[in-house]
């Protein structure tokens, strides 16, 4: 039976734990969680984070601006490889990386390129690890897109499912009220549930909910189902694939 392939988007608050350091021991549990299923699934995975490492050592003047930004995931990126490299080969699971930004997924040819890289990759047992290169785009240090170009990527490549890992149990019906949080576990109009959606985000995440939604939006379109799953719970992803954890499931259309 063919494996199912799935488009594991880690954003910096799943990596981070919500703190300001990369979480080397998450992880080692994302990669135990892939290689248990690794018989029965493919994983592509787009990882932040750059941005965080690269904080953890170097302390560059006005860290806010959009180019200290740049130049922090820069920084950031290879440590980040390090470890994934590190962690995932401890495992017997190869790595590569793809650096990939949203504006070449409007150049047909660009697409191309992408798609038969990945696929070979794939196809050989390794798990591309994408992150926008954010040296020459700065769209999702901006605006989070590295949701967005993990929707791209998951239309693009024709993935069975996208799975987004964040720090909250899916969307909430109603976030402003913490002692009554409810998650939407089935959603198929997406133009549903924009009213629940906060602009809030966390302290280092960049895209908030919003920019979730929009990624299963473009995923949706595709006929590709997106869940939106808590990857500060222990397990987070095999309870997902089994149903036993609480998160939100966007259909395909
Ligand atoms: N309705 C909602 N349900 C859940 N989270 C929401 C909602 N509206 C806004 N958010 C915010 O979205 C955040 C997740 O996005 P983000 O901070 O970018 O994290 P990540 O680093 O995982 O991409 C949550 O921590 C929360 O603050
Ligand atoms: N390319 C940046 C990603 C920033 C970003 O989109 O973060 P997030 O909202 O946590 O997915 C980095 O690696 O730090």
């Amino acid at each position: 039976m063919a494996k199912k392939k799935v488009i594991l988007k880690l954003g910096t608050a799943t990596l981070t734990k919500n703190t300001e350091f990369i979480s080397r021991g998450k992880i080692e549990e994302i990669a135990r969680e892939i290689h248990a299923l690794r018989k029965t699934h493919s994983f592509i995975i787009v990882s932040s984070g750059a941005i965080a490492v690269a904080k953890q050592f170097v302390n560059l003047a006005g860290k806010q601006s959009i180019e200290v930004k740049q130049a922090l995931a820069s920084i950031g990126q290879p440590h980040l490889m390090r470890i994934f490299l590190e962690v995932f080969s401890d495992m017997g699971l190869f790595c590569s990386q793809c650096l990939i930004s949203y504006h070449d997924f409007e150049h047909a040819d660009c697409r191309q390129n992408i798609k038969q890289t990945i696929d070979v990759l794939v196809e050989n047992g390794y798990i591309p690890i994408i992150n926008e290169n954010d040296t020459v785009a700065t769209q999702e240090i901006q605006f989070g897109d590295n949701d967005k170009l993990a929707g791209k990527t998951a239309a693009l490549l024709g993935v069975d499912l996208l799975m987004i890992a964040t720090n909250t149990e899916g969307i909430y019906k109603n976030f402003d009220d913490v002692s009554a949080l409810e998650t939407i576990r089935e959603i198929l109009e997406i133009d549903d549930v924009l009213a629940s959606v906060s602009e809030v985000k966390s302290e280092q995440g960049s895209g908030g909910m919003s920019s979730k939604i929009e990624a299963a939006r473009i995923a949706q379109d595709a006929g590709v189902e997106t869940w939106l799953v808590n990857g500060h719970e222990e397990g987070f992803i095999a309870k997902a694939v089994n149903g036993s954890s609480t998160f939100s499931k966007i259909f395909a259309k």
